[in-house]
């Protein structure tokens, strides 16, 4: 899969963009804050419909627009599919009424000009994105992980995000009823429905995320086997917070940071087993009044040489776990999808070694179309940039590298 044409209007710093994309890689080179991040971040929104950094949406609109009392952001992608066009447009609405917060923020999504939700529309393009910060999905809290296992299987699992859409409703529904049954002003019958729901949407969570934390594990253990030279065997460790492996008498979840096998359980099993532990579970979720299983409280820890990452990781091995993780999130799409998705990597040579960036490069041949950034061009070796497309970003406007003979590509408007 690849974008052939991404045109932008009053997305953060870029007025208005229009860009054709070349197939194989692109690199976007530019000084600190001219916009190169945020191409990244269009590419990935039409991927996943959500910012980096979800509870930010709105700050997508352009500052400048979004003084105005109705602002539209919109990013528009054509892309090839096996041999096929298509088109997803994203508008991003602030209806403001002069007031602070802006009153009112949606967003729409066409998919070859068909409306569809997010959920409907997930899927269609998929992309992985590398940015280094993101080294807080290994070492921050279990909240990052969770939202990485969301953000890759949306995308490559059909049916997960329309799960977790209503696996979150079903549970703030059964959340505000354990409030109401803690005070004791509702009937506790009133709870079937809502957990039958849960575990029905939660069990084929679960599902997905044993099967595609197996498969990523097994991908990312080899690539991070060739880029630590040997020295470094990486496990992931799944703590599902409803898990059904038996425990011992009494205790909940196993405590051990061992990787066991979930792999044989069917999605009918799963669901029973679930409802089964909330039914035994409801006379003290009733006294919390809080669901206390489910996929929304699940834990994956990252571990090499049988240490844990989260905990004792150094900055080094987190940057190459992440890089480990990323390139087998990306080839793992592939298995799974039969299309390659589109690689977006934000300063990723930085703070790898020689070895590892030659590693890095090599790897980026075999992929359809990757969009790398960087503030020095030295960082990447003659033979490598002669491989690829180089434009530089200057202040939300993208012009072809050599200014001599450049051609500017965006007006800025
Ligand atoms: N909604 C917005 N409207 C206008 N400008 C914005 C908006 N959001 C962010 N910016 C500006 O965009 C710039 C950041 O762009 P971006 O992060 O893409 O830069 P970059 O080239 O990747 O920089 P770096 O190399 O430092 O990562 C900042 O100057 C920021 O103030």
């Amino acid at each position: 899969m690849h974008l052939t044409h991404l045109s932008l209007t009053h997305f953060r710093l870029f007025a208005r963009l229009d860009m054709e994309l070349p197939r194989r890689t692109l690199l976007l080179v530019g000084e600190n804050a001219q916009g190169k991040t945020s191409l990244l971040e269009a590419i990935y929104y039409l991927a996943t419909f959500t910012s980096l950094h979800a509870s930010l949406d709105r700050q997508i609109v352009s500052f400048a627009a979004a003084r105005e009392p109705l602002a539209v952001a919109r990013i528009v992608g054509d892309f090839e599919r096996e041999g096929r066009a298509h088109r997803l447009e994203v508008r991003l609405i602030l209806e403001a009424n002069g007031g602070f917060p802006p009153a009112r923020f949606r967003k729409e999504i066409l998919l070859d000009g068909v409306k569809r939700t997010a959920q409907e529309a997930t899927g269609a393009l998929t992309a992985v994105m590398f940015l280094p910060d993101m080294t807080h999905i290994l070492d921050g809290s279990p909240e990052e992980r969770r939202r990485y296992l969301n953000l890759a299987l949306a995308q490559a699992v059909p049916g997960y995000a329309q799960a977790l859409t209503d696996y979150t409703r079903a549970l703030e529904q059964r959340n505000a009823l354990l409030k109401l049954l803690q005070e004791r002003s509702a009937d506790p019958a009133q709870l079937a429905y809502w957990d039958t729901l849960l575990a029905e949407k939660g069990a084929f969570i679960l599902h997905a995320r044993i099967a595609a934390i197996a498969e990523l594990e097994r991908l990312a253990a080899r690539i991070h086997n060739r880029l630590t030279g040997g020295t470094e065997v990486l496990q992931f460790v799944y703590l599902p917070a409803y898990d059904p492996l038996p425990h011992p008498e009494g205790q909940y979840a196993l405590p051990i940071l061992t990787p066991m096998d979930r792999g044989g359980f069917s999605l009918t099993q799963l669901r029973e087993g679930f409802l089964q532990r909330l039914s035994d579970l409801r006379s003290e979720e009733i006294a919390r009044g809080v669901t206390t299983i489910g996929p929304h409280r699940d834990e994956l820890r990252f571990l090499s040489n049988g240490v844990d990452l989260g905990d004792y990781g150094s900055r080094g091995q987190l940057r190459t776990t992440l890089l480990s993780l990323k390139m087998a999130e990306a080839r793992w799409m592939k298995e799974r999808t039969g299309e390659f998705p589109i690689l977006l990597l934000d300063e990723i040579l930085a703070e790898l070694d020689d070895r590892r960036r030659a590693d890095l490069l090599d790897a980026l041949d075999d992929f359809e179309q990757a969009v790398l950034t960087t503030t020095d061009l030295k960082l990447f070796a003659p033979p490598f940039l002669s491989r690829c497309t180089v434009w530089r970003v200057t202040q939300g406007v993208v012009q072809t590298e050599s200014p001599q003979q450049g051609e500017q590509l965006s007006p800025s408007l």
